[in-house]
Parts: C-alpha cells; structure tokens; sequence
C-alpha cells in the first residue's frame, strides 16, 4: 500500500490533504515542520511527500537532503502564488511536480492517479539501457553513439517526473522523436501525445487552435472546437517550433503552465487541464529571447530541462546504423533484400548532412526507389541532388468555400512548383521564412516528399542556417 507523507505547518491544508489520499486507499502520516517530518520519514518511508516550501523551520526542498534518489520516493511541493518560480526550481531540484495554494483537489487526484507503481517505468529505463547496449536503440530512437547516449541519458532521468522539458537542435535531428519517447516513459503514456508545430499554424488560428473556440466566437466559428489543452488533458503537448508562437500567445501559454487553467477563445470561464509541456526549437533560444521572439519568463518556465539534439554529423558511426535500419524498414515493406554497395556507404560517412536524419532518411527511400525491382543493391544516387522541375501554370483558383488552410496550401505547393522545387525563391515570393515553408510541407505529407525530391543540398543547408 503506498504511504504519503504531508508536511505542512498549516492543519486545515494537512487534514484535507489527508482527508482526500485517504479516500484513494493510501496511507498517509503528517508533520507540522521539518523536525516532524523527519521523524515520520525515520518512522515509515513514505512513496510519495507532499510538501509546503516555506515551513516553520526550513524550506521543503531541505527534504530532498533526508531522501535517497534512488529510492524513487516523489515529492510535489506545495507553494503559494507568488513563490512559482521557487517552484520550479525545486522542480529542477527533482520534484515531481508542484501544487499552487489553494489547492486544487481535482489536481492531488490526478497526481496520485499518475503515480508510479512501485519501480515500473524505472525498470523499463533499465530494460531500455539494456537493449541499447544490445541493438543501438533507446526506444524510438535509434543510434548509440556517445551524444546519443548523454541524450538518453537525460531523458531517462527527466521521463518519469512533471518537468517541462525543452529540446533544442537543428531540423530533422529527431527533436519529436524525442518528445515522444520522453511521453512514452511517463505516467502519462495512457493519455495522448499531440504534436503542435507553432510555425506551421497560421498566426490568427493558433489561439483557437491552442485554446479551443466557442460556437460564433468569430466568423468562421460555426461550432465549437476543443484546442490541444483541451484534448492532451492528462498528456503530453509537444510544442514544436515555439519561437514562432505569437508573443501575445506566449502570455497565455505561461499562464497556463502556472496554473493549469485555460479559457477558450470567445469565452471567460476557466477550463482546468493537466498537461505536460514539451517544447521545442531549432533556433539558439536565448538569442530568441534577445531577438524579443520568445518571452524570457516562459522561457525559464520552459527550460526547466533542457535537451540539446546532436545534429547528425556529430553522432560518428550512427549514421550508417540509421541507414541500415532505414533500408531494412524498406526492405520489410516491399519484400526486397537490398543492401548498400560499398561507394554508399564511403559516401553516407563523408557526407555532412545538413538537414539531419530526416535527410538521411529521404535519401535512402530514394536509392531504394531508384535501384529499381531486379538488383539487391540499392542506387547509388548521389547526394548533391538538382533541381529541374518543369513549371505548371501560373494562376492558382481557389473556389469559395474553400478553407484558409486549404487556400494556403495550395498557393504554397503552387508557388513551389512554379520555382520549380526550389524553396528558398518559393519562400521569397510568399513572403515567409524557409523554416516555414519547410514545416508545411511537412505537414502536408506527401507533397512535402515531393518537395524533398526537388530539394537542393544548398537549401538544406540554408534550411540549417535558417535553422540555427
Ligand atoms: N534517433 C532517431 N532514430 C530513428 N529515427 C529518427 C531519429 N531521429 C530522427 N528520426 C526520424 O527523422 C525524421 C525527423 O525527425 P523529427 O521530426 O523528430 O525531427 P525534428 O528535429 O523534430 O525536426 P523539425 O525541427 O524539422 O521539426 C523522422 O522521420 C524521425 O522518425
């Protein structure tokens, strides 16, 4: 039976508290003070600790002192509004997560219901060093060369608490990848995992899409709709792209991870949601700070830990790893047994791989196309790829009715035909910035695989400056 322990100098918290575990089965002891709460740690050592900050004789964080990390006990602090930011940093300090006075007992549940069963996900982090060891993969992801491994290392150790994780590398190093196995290790891989690209999202949407709308909010809103903080409730938000998130937007955002409540567009009445943010850039952030394109208080908010991407020609002999398994993932969807000739592989070594492994995955789902059914060798395509690709009218119509991300799709993919694949002149004409470009053709599926097709190795690499 899991046993909680509540130190808080004030009674009517403590017996509420109390009152509210009891009711979920667990056992719980109390302590006024510090000097209390060691005598009950000394007593009974509790799963779970739920502690004010400011006591009578200490702050709560000093607890950490009395706890062995390793014995997986979780401690979520207990602070008053204006004490957030001491908050956060007993979250960097290894909290679990935090509850604002007065208390939300809406919010205790949900936090008692994530619990881990004892030593669960920390067993599967050990199986997962395990297999990385074995087969060079850590869940999801794949590589285990010693940037990778560091990388695991820290999400291993941030996976299982309530921190705010912010992941920082250039395109296509597997930033939502990561977001996704940082999901997947946590209490919270019941719930959903949605994955948000703040550039890809036209800024008069993103509110609504963020928050929700109610029906008649604005033209347009003809019925209501239930934003990302809505739907993640009990999730994970994967926040990509953050910096393009209008600053008036960040406001809310902050608001929202401070105090888990939300308003939609159109409406004044507060919403409660319980989701864990993961946001993500592949700009230096601070400079954005500077640049006045993310706020520094959510910033700090955000960068509670940080996660730095290793571009790929910084991870040694994982990229061939990667390309096997790209290639073998191919090989077991067409039934072929091809394998990479010698030249490739020189190749794929020498090569610096501006746009990531997201580049080195195109590039081999084009050798696999190219060698055609009959050899067991992929093509050796070469890696400076041209572009000549015929241009296709010169007017694009758009009927009524049609949607503004629909309108905006079209004209993009359009312009980029008439460029003829190359996306720094399409991104030019459309007034937008490449990364922005990049991102929609992304989202688009298909057609961005078209895209990448045309794409030029000076692109990916302005992509990477743009980038960086
Ligand atoms: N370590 C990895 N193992 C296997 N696949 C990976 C790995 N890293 C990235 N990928 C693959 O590469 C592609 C790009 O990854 P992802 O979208 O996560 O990158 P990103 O950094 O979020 O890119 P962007 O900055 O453009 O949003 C995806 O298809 C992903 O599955």
């Amino acid at each position: 039976m899991p046993h909680v322990l509540i130190v808080d100098d004030d009674p009517a918290t403590r017996e509420a508290l109390a009152a509210i575990i009891g009711e979920d089965g667990l056992t719980t002891a109390t302590a006024g003070d510090l000097r209390e709460a060691r005598i009950q740690l000394v007593r009974q050592m509790p799963d779970v600790v739920f502690t004010d900050l400011k006591l009578p004789d200490g702050s709560g964080v000093d607890l950490f002192e009395d706890l062995d990390p390793r014995s997986g006990v979780e401690v979520i602090v207990i602070t008053g509004h204006a004490t957030v930011e001491s908050a956060v940093s007993a979250l960097k300090m290894g909290a679990a997560d935090y509850l604002v006075k007065p208390i939300n007992m809406q919010r205790v549940k949900a936090i008692l219901s994530r619990l881990p069963r004892p030593g669960d996900l920390k067993a599967e982090i050990g199986t997962l060093r395990g297999e990385l060891r074995r087969m060079g993969r850590f869940g999801l992801m794949l590589g285990n060369s010693p940037a990778m491994q560091e990388v695991y290392d820290q999400i291993g150790r941030v996976a299982p608490t309530a921190a705010s994780v912010m992941l920082v590398g250039e395109s296509g190093t597997g930033k939502e990848v990561a977001a996704q196995t940082v999901h997947e290790l946590s209490l919270r891989r019941k719930h959903a995992f949605l994955a948000v690209n703040c550039g890809a999202i036209s800024p008069n949407l993103i509110e609504s899409e963020m928050f929700g709308h109610e029906r008649g909010s604005f033209t347009g809103a003809d019925r209501q709709h239930k934003g990302y903080f809505e739907r993640a409730n009990g999730g994970t938000l994967f926040l990509d792209e953050i910096t393009e998130m209008p600053v008036e937007l960040q406001v809310k955002l902050l608001r929202v991870l401070e105090t888990g409540m939300f308003m939609r567009v159109g409406t004044t009445k507060e919403i409660e949601t319980d989701v864990r943010v993961i946001a993500a850039t592949n700009r230096d952030p601070e400079q954005a700070v500077l640049e006045g394109k993310l706020r520094l208080d959510l910033y700090h908010r955000l960068n509670v830990f940080p996660i730095s991407l290793p571009p790929l020609r910084e991870r040694g002999k994982d990229v061939e790893l990667l390309a096997q398994a790209f290639l073998e993932d191919l090989n077991e969807r067409h039934s072929t047994r091809k394998h990479f000739p010698p030249a490739v592989k020189e190749m794929l070594m020498s090569y610096p791989w501006p746009g990531n492994v997201r580049e080195l995955k195109n590039y081999v789902q084009r050798a696999h196309i190219m060698s055609g059914t009959d050899s067991d060798s992929t093509a050796t395509v070469p890696l400076q790829i041209t572009l000549s690709k015929p241009a296709t009218g010169t007017a694009v119509t758009i009927p009524f009715g049609t949607s503004l991300a629909e309108a905006d799709r079209q004209l993009i993919l359009a312009t980029l035909d008439q460029c003829g694949g190359v996306k720094t002149r399409a991104a030019e004409i459309l007034g937008i910035s490449l990364k922005t470009l990049y991102n929609r053709l992304v989202e688009y599926g298909n057609d961005a695989n078209r895209a990448d097709d045309a794409d030029s190795t000076d692109e990916s690499r302005a992509l990477g400056d743009a980038s960086a």
